[in-house]
């Protein structure tokens, strides 16, 4: 028999934790354990400090001089080239603009648009509804003899490849079930039959490495909210392999995109590089937030964050067995570390209950419906200590039948 997990283990990981520091750029309201940074990460004082001199001094004092003055207008490349350094990209192959929804409608016309003859986008009947939803979109607009969306459980994705299949759309990380496909090698796949590999890293990017470049994937999308920490509706980012950008035409020509919009000429005429993925203005503000989040990441080892991300996982999971709670709460996610995320997902019949009754006690996750319950782990602020105590309170919720309380029969929007 395995030897109980102690408080006293719980201490000596967190002082052994070479992430510790981290957590101390970040504001963490008091009394509450967050386990939600897979959906919102949280701010850093370093966010929250250059928001306030952007609104102050930059926007305040310099006004429109700040374009220039304050190189807002390269801010999209800028915060692009960072996040690419998270995502092993080169520079000049990530901008940061608009949401994962309109990037992935840009990427999915230029990706037809290199793949005449093909109309299937594959993807899985469990990836995040807005995916499907682009395509389904484009389908309209298009006709299903030009954009055509098949989906396949995840299990099927490579097997379903063919040559009539233009790109494949997958999600690394599963939103509800935290499963983690191997991008790699279903990029190998998707090109050794001619398709386009497109990538959705809502759920990775900063959690854990990511090699696109090393993949050769051919297109990307992820947001900057969750792990990255750029805040409620910050831009997202998109990124294109730079051996297609000569050919490339994503069709939301707007003038950030044009070669030379302050020619303010009448005819659209795309920059030949990242720059055409960008529409209309940027939203300075955010994305200046997510600028200085980034700065959270600085001289941080991705592969540390992964080894941490798995150990906090493993612990909480390790926690629920301990507690004798899973025969009630029923593990959904992976139970080998390395083919899931940073997330944990279990499903329990009153699942919104219990995320309303451990919101109560101080302990934030989320509820994703019909019925499950999601744990999120964030390496640069989760600690060990909040693992176990977590872990305490969930116990103590089922045992108070707390979940059970005739509030929560009503269900919220989003948690
Ligand atoms: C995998 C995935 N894709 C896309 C989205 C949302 O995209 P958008 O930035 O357009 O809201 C989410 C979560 O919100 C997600 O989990
Ligand atoms: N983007 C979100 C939002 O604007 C409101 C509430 C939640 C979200 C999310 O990020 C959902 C998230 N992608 C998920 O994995 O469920």
């Amino acid at each position: 028999m395995t030897r109980s997990i102690t408080k006293k283990d719980i201490s000596r990981l967190d002082e052994q934790d070479p992430l510790a520091s981290r957590r101390g750029q970040f504001h963490l309201p008091a009394d509450t354990i967050y386990l939600d940074g897979n959906s919102l990460g949280l701010m850093s004082y370093a966010t929250q400090q250059r928001v306030a001199d952007t609104t102050t001094t930059q926007w305040g004092e310099h006004l429109i001089t700040s374009w220039n003055r304050h190189n807002w207008i390269q801010l999209p490349q800028q915060v692009g080239n960072k996040i690419g350094r998270l995502i092993g990209v080169a520079d000049g192959q990530v901008v940061c603009c608009d949401s994962i929804s309109v990037n992935l409608f840009k990427v999915l016309a230029a990706a037809l648009q290199l793949q005449p003859g093909r109309n299937q986008i594959l993807s899985t009947v469990d990836n995040f509804p807005t995916d499907l939803y682009m395509v389904q979109g484009l389908e309209q607009l298009l006709g299903a003899s030009r954009c055509h969306l098949v989906m396949v459980e995840e299990s099927e994705l490579a097997n379903s490849i063919s040559e009539k299949t233009a790109a494949v759309l997958a999600t690394e990380v599963n939103f509800r079930t935290g499963r983690r496909l191997d991008l790699q090698a279903l990029t190998a796949t998707a090109q050794l039959h001619g398709a386009l590999m497109i990538a959705d890293l809502a759920h990775s990017a900063g959690v854990m490495p990511v090699e696109l470049d090393n993949w050769q994937v051919d297109f990307a999308i992820g947001c900057t909210y969750k792990y990255l920490n750029g805040g409620p509706g910050a831009p997202a980012f998109v990124y294109a392999a730079k051996r297609h950008h000569r050919a490339l035409q994503q069709p939301l020509c707007g003038w950030m995109g044009h070669v030379r919009p302050f020619d303010f000429s009448p005819h659209y005429e795309a920059a030949d590089d990242m720059t055409q993925f960008l529409s209309g203005t940027p939203p300075v503000l955010s994305m200046c937030a997510v600028d200085a989040a980034l700065e959270a990441f600085d001289g941080v080892s991705l592969a540390e964050v992964r080894s941490k991300s798995i150990q906090l996982s493993e612990l909480f999971h390790s926690l629920i067995e301990q507690h004798g709670l899973s025969n009630e709460l029923h593990l959904i996610s992976p139970t080998d570390p390395v083919t899931r995320g940073s997330q944990l997902s279990y499903r329990h019949e009153h699942a919104y209950g219990i995320c309303q009754a451990l919101i109560e006690a101080g302990v934030i996750a989320d509820f994703r419906a019909p019925d499950y319950l999601r744990f999120g782990f964030a390496p640069l602020y989760t600690s060990y200590a909040d693992v176990w105590d977590a872990a305490g309170v969930l116990k103590d919720v089922l045992a108070s039948k707390a979940h059970l309380d005739p509030r929560w029969q009503q269900r919220n929007t989003v948690t």
